[in-house]
């Protein structure tokens, strides 16, 4: 049980910033996931809740005690990473025992908060085994035990599943959440995966070169994105994004021209859809374009149209098919068009 308070936290070494002004307060028992491209400060962040580094400024609590320059160890956290960090000649068992032992916890206890641990992610049958013997799957579930094991208050996970193949991440995301929920451990998750963020956060924190992009629950992150880089990184395709010009509620582009966009405002502005919100065919002036690209996947097709010079991502019905170079329009939901800024990416309606 903790609640992690962040204020006004930033990290820089010399001239390179790591994370500028984070301010977040994570309530106890809630899984929070960063998430954001390569180099965002996610990692950073996270080594500082750790205690691997410590802020330049701003405070760190935990609830409510401040934990600036308290070691790594003397915190109550756990942590797993990508890389499993497993010792290759310790059985399965004697790594998941390791922590208890670090931490002085009675003997006579061991054995039953082990095979509890490994009980919880199912590798009750593979105590025995050597690292070496197990698949990657496997291997993750033994860190994961390891760090469930002594029942933390703070679960910290870096890119956890991002050696697996997809079949296993998506087996090891339901796990994951499923033993958060179970254990009520406040969790710390650390992804550039926008579907593992979506689909394990209670709320996702969007970071892009250090700072705080917009924080809100997955449905708000994606139903509500405070700005072009949030649009553009949430969704599988992502938004698109248009820039044109809007004149008394119409929005012109290349191939593109909506009427009764109500906002109090004319001249360049960036215009959002996103895939799913898309009508191909019909008799929609909205957007004409050519057919650039077909993708038949079984349960959906993804169609590339190309208006002007800009490529339109949509989601088809399954039985969708076409020809490249093949005229085609497309519908908007109205209700579902987004405005921006087109100079600061800010939302606008
Ligand atoms: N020890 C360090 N010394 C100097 N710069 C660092 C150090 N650690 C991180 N940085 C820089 O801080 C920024 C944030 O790094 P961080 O590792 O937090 O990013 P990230 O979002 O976790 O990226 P990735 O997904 O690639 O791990 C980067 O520009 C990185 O180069």
């Amino acid at each position: 049980m903790a609640r992690i308070e962040l204020t006004g936290i930033q990290k820089r070494w010399g001239a390179i910033w790591g994370v500028r002004d984070v301010n977040i307060d994570i309530a106890d028992e809630e899984f929070i996931v960063f998430l954001g491209p390569s180099g965002c400060g996610k990692t950073t962040t996270m080594r500082m809740i750790a205690g691997l580094e410590d802020p330049s400024e701003g405070e760190i609590r935990m609830d409510g005690e401040l934990m600036n320059g308290i070691d790594a160890r003397d915190r109550d956290v756990a942590m797993v990473f990508q890389g499993y960090a497993l010792y290759p000649n310790m059985s399965i068992y004697e790594n998941i025992r390791f922590p208890l032992r670090m931490r002085g916890v009675d003997k006579a206890e061991h054995d039953t908060l082990v095979r509890r641990a490994a009980d919880l992610v199912e590798l009750s049958d593979y105590l025995d085994r050597k690292p070496g013997a197990l698949s990657g799957g496997q291997r993750q579930r033994a860190a994961l035990a390891r760090a469930i094991v002594r029942q933390p208050q703070v679960f910290l996970m870096d890119e956890p599943l991002s050696n697996l193949d997809a079949k296993l991440r998506q087996a090891m995301r339901v796990q994951i959440k499923h033993i958060q929920r179970q254990l009520r451990i406040t969790t710390v998750y650390v992804t550039h995966d926008q579907i593992e963020a979506m689909t394990l956060a209670d709320r996702i924190v969007i970071m892009q070169a250090g700072l705080i992009q917009q924080i809100g629950t997955p449905d708000e992150i994606y139903n509500d994105p405070a700005n072009t880089f949030v649009a553009g990184f949430i969704g599988s395709p992502p938004m698109n994004l248009v820039e044109g010009d809007l004149q008394d509620g119409r929005f012109t582009a290349p191939g593109i021209d909506i009427a009764g966009l109500t906002l109090p405002r004319n001249g360049k502005v960036t215009l959002g859809i996103r895939p799913e919100d898309c009508t191909v065919g019909g008799h929609s002036t909205q957007l004409k374009g050519d057919v650039y690209g077909v993708e038949p996947t079984g349960d959906i097709t993804y169609l590339t149209i190309k208006a002007g010079e800009k490529l339109i991502e949509v989601k088809a019905d399954r039985s969708y098919r076409s020809e490249l170079g093949v005229p085609e329009t497309v519908a908007f939901d109205p209700a579902r068009i987004y405005l921006f800024d087109s100079e600061t990416g800010q939302r606008l309606r």
